[in-house]
Parts: structure tokens; sequence; C-alpha cells
């Protein structure tokens, strides 16, 4: 995989007494009223910090949330300090700013073992052009940079990238790592046979994903709205499902490519068709070459999932990236949940299972199965770059290890 094999850890740093600016991704989900809705990504920050805490630094915390047009109270990063405050153990500080003297007079305060959160980085838009005075002013705010937000590893932006060219050394925090290990280690060194199990809307977000995947799977299981540009491609009728018209062609070459391959290529055999994209629809389970007009499909039906789960349980290693079928609709979730409890059944087995990002990681959650995964990637975006063998810029910045 294109990506930088191995950065320098945090574990190598000298700590004590070293004031520390560590980008998180805190860009949590928060309703109306500012509650926090998931705060996975609070608690996968934490070991990175308690170490730091632990080996005597002083924590400079960044992060961005949302994505604000200059400076917006709704994206403040306020409504997490009591979480995060209550996960450490200790009262985190927070700054009303990220830059400048106030800023400066509190790091300058902030005790061995203390924690300072910096207010949303984003409020300033040097910190998205990765502007080089703006990244030299959060480096003067630290004596080294840990980089902990996978999530925005894939953001060449100034808390992400720049500021690693000017606070030495740059290391990657213990969740960078983890991600690094499965998504790169695991993808690129995998115990076979390996599969991938691909879905969501659009093919034509995966592409890179798919294109990538069959250069290393033994196995490639695709479900989502982006089977049926396969089925209209194989001259199936597809009612009114989902179909990206220009990607017939493409398509066809991937069936292609995965034959000649030697891939096996998996599409569901049947599906649960629609009357209309509604939780309310009327539903029925029809044969994948049987969708009749006027009907679209939202799910893989009961036979694709018992084959699927056939083919998954001869594998040793599964990457999961996307929905089998709209779950956010429980009429038509059942596909996504029972790949979620093969997947959970098959790592109690030692299979290693990785679910890359996005919204299949809101679907294992809503199942309750995400601790019996190998490895949940915190990163949605990031994880798909780097399933397409990207390199990410956040991660390239990093010293050598
Ligand atoms: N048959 C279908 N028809 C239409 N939409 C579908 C179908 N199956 C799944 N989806 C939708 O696909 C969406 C997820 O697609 P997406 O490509 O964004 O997946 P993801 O990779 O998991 O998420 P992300 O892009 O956030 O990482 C879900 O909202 C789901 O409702
Ligand atoms: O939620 C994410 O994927 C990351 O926090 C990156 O956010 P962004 O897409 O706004 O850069």
């Amino acid at each position: 995989m294109a990506t930088k094999k191995s950065v320098g850890t945090l574990k190598e740093a000298d700590l004590k007494g070293k004031r520390v600016f560590v980008r998180v991704d805190l860009n949590v989900p928060l309703d109306d009223n500012f509650n926090i809705t998931d705060d996975t990504r609070i608690r996968a920050a934490v070991p990175t910090i308690q170490y730091l805490l632990s080996h005597g630094a002083r924590v400079i915390l960044s992060s961005h949330l949302g994505r604000p047009k200059g400076v917006t109270p709704k994206y403040s990063l306020k409504p997490l300090v009591p979480r995060l405050s209550e996960l450490l153990g200790l009262q985190v500080v927070m700054a009303n700013d990220c830059i400048g003297e106030e800023v400066e007079k509190m790091v300058a305060e902030l005790p061995e073992g203390g924690v300072l959160l910096l207010e949303n980085v984003r409020f300033y838009k040097e910190e998205e052009k990765n502007d080089p005075e703006f990244a030299k002013k959060l480096a003067s705010l630290a004596d080294l940079y840990v980089n902990d937000a996978f999530g925005t590893a894939h953001r060449a932006h100034a808390s992400t990238e720049g500021v690693a060219k000017y606070l030495k050394p740059s290391v990657a925090g213990f969740l960078m790592q983890k991600e690094l290990d499965y998504l790169v280690g695991a993808v690129s060194n995998p115990k076979r046979p390996f599969a991938a199990i691909v879905g969501g809307s659009k093919v034509s977000s995966k592409i890179g994903v798919i294109e990538s995947l069959l250069e290393k799977v033994n196995l490639l299981v695709l479900g989502g709205g982006m089977i049926f540009t396969f089925y209209k491609a194989q001259g199936l009728a597809v009612g009114k499902s989902l179909v990206e018209e220009d990607k017939l062609d493409l398509a066809t070459s991937l069936i292609e490519k995965a034959k000649a391959k030697g891939v096996s290529l998996l599409l569901p055999t049947d599906v649960v068709v629609a009357d209309k994209f509604a939780a309310d629809a009327d539903s029925k389970v029809v044969a994948a070459s049987s969708i009749p007009d006027g009907w679209m499909g939202l799910d893989i039906g009961p036979d694709s999932i018992k084959s699927f789960g056939e083919a998954l349980d001869s594998t040793q290693t599964i990457i999961w990236n996307g929905p089998m079928g709209v779950f956010e609709f429980e009429k038509f979730a059942a596909g996504t949940e029972a790949i979620a409890k093969k997947l959970a059944e098959l790592s109690g087995k030692g299979v290693t299972t990785i679910i890359g990002g996005g919204d299949s990681v809101a679907a294992v959650e809503k199942v309750g199965l995400a601790d019996k995964m190998s490895h949940i990637s915190t990163g949605g975006g990031a994880s798909l770059e780097l399933l397409e063998g990207k390199t990410l810029p956040g991660v390239l910045a990093l010293d050598d290890a």
C-alpha cells in the first residue's frame, strides 16, 4: 500500500515536563442541545493523553469540530469539556482561542499533568489553507507534536500537517498507530483467505476502494445501493433502484477485473424491494433477476445473507466498508445487521474483522457489536483513502521511525 510504513511513536519521546501539542479528532456529533450523541472519538483519544500525563507531560489538545466558516459559537469545543474531563479523571482547562497571547499565558501556567483544550482550530481559515504562519503559531505553543487525529489525517491542514514541519519530534499517538496497524498492516499482509465487503450508496464513491482491494482480496462481497448498477450492467431490470447510468461500463470492467485476478466476486442473489424510499414502505423479497417495475431495492435478501455468511465462514481476515442496505429504516436493516452479527461471530473464532469507518461503524454500534470486532476505525474519509492505497498527509508529515 502506498502509505507510509512506519512512523515515530510516542514511546520514544522524552516527555517529562514537556509541552506537547496533541492533534486529536474530537469531531463528534452533537444534538441541538449540544449533547454528545456518540463519544467514540473522545474515548479513542484517551489512551494517548493518559500516557502523556502519566509521563509528566503538559498536554495541549487541538481539534476541529464541524466545518465552521470563521468563529461560529455552535461549533465551539466547550460542550466536550465535561465528558473529556470525566474520562480523564481531571478537570480539563478550555481556552477561548487556539493561538494568541491569552492561550500562550494559559500554556505557560499549565502544570505537569495538566490538560488544556484549545478552541476549534477551524475558527481560523488559515487552518484548512495549511497556512505556514498559522502552523508556526500553533507550533510555538509546544515542545513536541503528537498526531492522534486519524480521522483527519487525510487533510493537509495546519494542525494536522503544517505544524509537523516546525515541531520536532513529530510522532504518532496510539490511536493513529493502531489505525495504521490495522488498515495498512492487516490489509497489506493479511491472513488469508482475505475478504472485503463493500456497500454503501454509490459505486462512484467506492471505485478507488474496490479497485485497490481487488488487488489484494480473495473474496469481494458487494451490497448496498451500488449493486443495482452492476445488475443493470448485466442486463437485469432494476425498477426504480439507485443506478448510476454513467458507471455501467465501469461495473462491467470491475467484474472482468475480478475474474482476471481470480477474485471471487459475490453479488446478492435476492433483494428486499420497496414501493417507495420510506421507513413505512411496502416491501417484499424478490430474486435479483425479478425486480418489478416501479419498485426499488433497499436491502439484500435472506438467501444472500445466507450465502454471504457461508462464503465468509472460510475467511481469516475481513474488512467491511458501507452498509448492505438502507439500515436507517428498520425494515431494510436486516442485511446490514446480519453481516455485523456474522463478523462478530467470526471475530470470536479468531478471524480478524476490521470495520473501515463511516456508516458501517454506525450500523455495528446500533446492534451493540462494536466491542466484538478486531478493529473499528474512527475515520470515515481517512480509512477510505487508506483503503484506496492513498497516502495520508497527516501521517506523511510525521518523523520516520
Ligand atoms: N439499496 C440502497 N439504496 C439506496 N441507498 C442505500 C442502499 N443501501 C444502502 N444505502 C445507503 O447508503 C448510505 C451509506 O453510503 P456511503 O457510501 O456513505 O457509506 P459509508 O462508506 O459507510 O459511509 P461514509 O461515506 O460516511 O464513510 C446509507 O445512508 C444507506 O442508507
Ligand atoms: O469526521 C471526519 O471525517 C473528520 O473529522 C474530518 O472532517 P472533515 O471531513 O470536515 O475534514
